[in-house]
């Protein structure tokens, strides 16, 4: 039944993660925390400051929640900034307040210019769904509605575990396999039997660490090695790749 959609025989549902996957917005994250993070970095440190680097999004932010993004950054410079509250103002020198610096920066971004979503995500979406499979998104953004909301794309997804969501339910994000695992709880399936769809180095770890029957990665940005050695199954430049298209 599933191996049109490319993936192997008994995967009873796709657990998707958002940005870089269902929208372009990885991309849009990414420029956020640099034009943050070199900010904060020229005032501390003067112009010859070291600037925040793609690697450095690979490796210590991209698919993390804000907050856990801010520290394992700050911590690889050697740097230590108190806690702060997650209300705290973003001109706050906090973990904190760095967070909520970018996620203005962010808002302002995606507010002005609009959500693009993949096509190819869209259509093996609904293919997915079509085929009677189950549906969840996770994703460790607390703007995950709004963001799904602006591409009318919240009704494809049976279940949302999200920054918010996490928070509430006290789950450990992403690398931990927690977030994706509770979205495989609340469709009643085994993670044995559910797919993971990422883009971040960080997920693919959740996923390989959760268990889960398949993990494709999904690379957006010339990662494919290392996606793999990170825990993917397969990976495709899109989701198109994978067929669907019936
Ligand atoms: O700050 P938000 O919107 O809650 O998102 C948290 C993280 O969500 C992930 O999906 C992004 O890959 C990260 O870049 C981002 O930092």
């Amino acid at each position: 039944m599933t191996t049109h959609l490319g993936l192997p025989d008994g995967i009873t549902a796709c657990l998707f993660d958002l940005d870089g996957v269902v929208t372009r917005t990885a991309v849009v994250h990414a420029a956020a925390w640099k034009a943050m993070f070199d900010a904060f970095l020229r005032e501390r440190d003067g112009t010859d400051f070291q600037p925040f680097t793609d690697s450095d999004y690979e490796r210590y932010v991209d698919g993390r929640p804000r907050a856990d993004g801010v520290r394992a950054f700050l911590a690889s410079r050697g740097i230590e900034l108190p806690e702060g509250t997650p209300d705290d103002p973003p001109e706050a020198q906090t973990v904190n307040g760095l967070g909520n610096r970018k996620n203005t920066a962010l808002l302002e971004k995606i507010r002005t210019d609009g959500v693009e979503p993949y096509e190819g995500t869209l259509r093996y979406l609904h293919a997915v769904r079509a085929a009677g499979l189950a549906t969840a998104i996770v994703s460790s953004s607390a703007n995950t509605r709004e963001v799904l909301r602006s591409i009318d794309a919240e009704r494809l997804f049976d279940v949302r575990i999200d920054g918010v969501v996490a928070r509430e339910r006290g789950l450990p994000g992403k690398p931990r396999p927690d977030t994706y695992q509770a979205a495989a709880r609340d469709l009643g399936v085994e993670p044995s039997r559910a797919a993971v769809f990422e883009d971040a180095l960080a997920g693919m770890e959740a996923g390989r660490a959760g268990h889960f029957g398949y993990v494709v990665g999904v690379d957006r940005v010339g990662q494919a090695d290392a996606l793999r050695a990170h825990g993917a199954d397969r990976v495709v430049k899109d989701l198109a790749e994978l067929g669907g298209d019936a």
